[in-house]
């Protein structure tokens, strides 16, 4: 199993965790919408780091991101998996016939 997969099936076995003890538990305990800001924050910090901070800040911020990504899916029992199929999807399409298509 890799790492996301493992991330994955923790936070949704944390869900029906204790808020008091676990940060996931804590935050689905807050709802879909505390998650979504939160999603929104963790990508507003890894901008800055890309912007300002040091390589060590920026990997750790886009740890946060995708762990906080992780966990906005979830809320909607999506797989992770189903975001790398979409992305498999695309590959060998051009970027802009990719934005063609959504238009139709
Ligand atoms: N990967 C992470 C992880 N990354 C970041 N965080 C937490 O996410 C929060 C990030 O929020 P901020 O940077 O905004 O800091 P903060 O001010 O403390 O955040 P808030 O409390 O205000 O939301 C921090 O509290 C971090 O501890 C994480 N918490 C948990 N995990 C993983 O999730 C697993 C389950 O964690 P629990 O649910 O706590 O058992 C852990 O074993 C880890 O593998």
């Amino acid at each position: 199993m890799d790492t996301i997969s493992r991330l994955e099936a923790v936070i949704r076995a944390r869900f029906d965790g204790d808020p008091g003890s676990s940060y996931v538990a804590k935050l689905h305990a807050k709802g879909g919408d505390a998650v979504a800001q939160k999603v929104g924050e963790e990508a507003v910090e890894l901008i800055i780091a890309h912007l300002a901070g040091t390589h060590e800040q920026e990997v750790a911020e886009a740890a946060d991101l995708i762990f906080h990504l992780l966990i906005l899916l979830a809320e909607h029992d999506i797989p992770f998996a189903q975001v790398l199929a979409e992305l498999e999807r695309r590959e060998g399409t051009s970027g802009i016939a990719e934005k063609a298509s959504r238009s139709e």
